[in-house]
């Protein structure tokens, strides 16, 4: 029994387990998952300080000429309170000294003979930088399931952070099973197919962020197959492709089912790649997509995808979509949730013309799908769709409406 699209997600999310943490160096985090929140040892800025180059002053001495008494640079420490009636010529970052409680940037003083004068109005606490204002220590700064950006590694650097606690890389292992399936580094006979599949599942996990493993495609016998298995096993997350419709020789679920696989669902309504399979053997997450390529990468985007979100640690792992008009009107089949990849221009999304299960080029073309609903017959010019993007992440730490009604 097909189950639907949410259930089937909701199964992914609930039976996806989530790797454990290693210590790495800050320069290596980039990409990586935040595995612990991360509390603030100290403020940033560490002191008070001038965030313009110009005067140390007291507000009660707008409108006066002061002496200057002192230069205070970035890197000091300076010692000596500022008193009513003076100055301090203070640069950019400098700690401001004790008393003073506004700074005048050098523009907007006069110079006269050994003293300056000051403007009539000064506002308090002018271009003073608070300690802590930006982080305030003993807060958490940065959350666990973040993902680390080069932003990120600002803020790390910035509390002297040489290694951080991130979630270790998700360990995928594919392979494809079909007779007729060759290596594409070898030579082909007339009759046979280059596996596609397996190449392209390993370099979109990557993508994601994943480690690989490479695994020769099978032949369709259950032996083979559970040799595939066993080289595959001490991996997170196994994707196969092939074998799991009702053909003579679709042996896939059941050779993993006789080696302890708990199958969770086969079957989701979904157009195309309706025989999608997920399971479990131990911590090891299964998921048996089509052999079909296009119906493959559909499943891939929308439950392999969500998989090794859940599985990196990343708090938001739920999809989400942008909601754009349509460039064109386009015609569904009722009754079925369809996928329609398409491309998105940054105003409004178009369906690919030609797509089919069986095809390769329309998911080189495509940088975002929709999901339309069975009871849509036809999208309308300019009505609004729900696109999940495939070139880049939207994604949400609640679950969010797919589907384009
Ligand atoms: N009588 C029925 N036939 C089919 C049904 C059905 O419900 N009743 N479902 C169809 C649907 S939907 C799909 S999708 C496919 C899924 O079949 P399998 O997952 O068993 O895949 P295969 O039969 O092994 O292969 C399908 C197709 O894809 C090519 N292929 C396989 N692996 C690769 C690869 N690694 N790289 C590139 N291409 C690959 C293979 O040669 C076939 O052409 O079943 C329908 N049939
Ligand atoms: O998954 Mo199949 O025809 O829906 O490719």
């Amino acid at each position: 029994m097909a189950i639907s699209i949410s259930e089937a997600l909701d199964i992914v999310y609930q039976n996806t387990p989530v790797v454990d943490d290693e210590w790495i160096p800050i320069e290596e985090a980039v990409g990586r998952v935040i595995g612990e929140d991360l509390i603030a040892q100290f403020d940033l800025p560490r002191f008070d300080n001038s965030a313009m180059d110009g005067y140390a002053v007291k507000q009660s001495d707008a409108g006066t000429s002061v002496p200057c008494t002192e230069h205070i640079y970035a890197g000091d420490d300076p010692r000596n309170e500022l008193h009513e009636g003076s100055a301090m010529k203070i640069m950019t970052g400098a700690p401001i000294p004790k008393g003073c409680n506004a700074i005048v940037p050098i523009e907007e003083v006069q110079v006269y003979e050994d003293k300056i004068i000051l403007p009539v109005s000064i506002k308090k606490d002018a271009f003073i930088r608070w300690a802590g204002e930006d982080i305030k220590s003993g807060t958490v700064f940065l959350e666990k399931g973040e993902k680390v950006t080069a932003y990120t590694v600002a803020m790390l650097a910035s509390q002297g952070m040489s290694h951080i606690k991130v979630k270790r890389k998700v360990r995928v292992a594919v392979f494809g099973t079909g007779d007729e399936l060759k290596p594409h580094f070898e030579k082909i006979e007339p009759h046979q197919l280059y596996n596609s599949n397996t190449p392209m599942f390993l370099a979109r996990a990557k993508e994601l962020g994943c480690e690989t493993q490479y695994i020769r495609s099978s032949k369709d016998t259950i032996a083979a197959l559970q040799e595939s298995i066993g080289q595959a096993l001490h991996a997170d997350i196994i994707i196969t492709s092939g074998g799991i419709s009702v053909g003579d020789k679709d042996f896939t679920k059941e050779a993993f089912t006789q080696l302890g696989m708990e199958l969770h669902f086969e079957g989701v309504e979904i157009k195309p790649g309706k025989p999608t399979a997920f399971g479990k053997i131990g911590n090891t997450v299964i998921i048996n997509l089509p052999g079909n390529p296009l119906a493959s990468m559909v499943n891939y985007e929308v439950f392999v995808r969500a998989a090794i979100r859940k599985m990196g640690g990343l708090k938001a792992f739920y999809h989400n979509t942008l909601t754009t008009p349509i460039r064109e009107t386009l015609k569904l089949k009722k009754g079925k949730f369809t996928v329609k990849l398409g491309r998105f221009d940054g105003k409004s999304f178009e369906a690919i013309p030609l797509q089919m299960p069986g095809m390769v080029s329309p998911m080189q073309a495509a940088d975002g799908m929709i999901i339309t609903e069975p009871e849509a017959e036809q999208l309308e010019k300019g009505s609004l769709v729900h696109m999940l993007p495939i070139a880049w992440e939207l994604v949400s730490e609640k679950k969010e409406d797919l589907f384009t009604r």
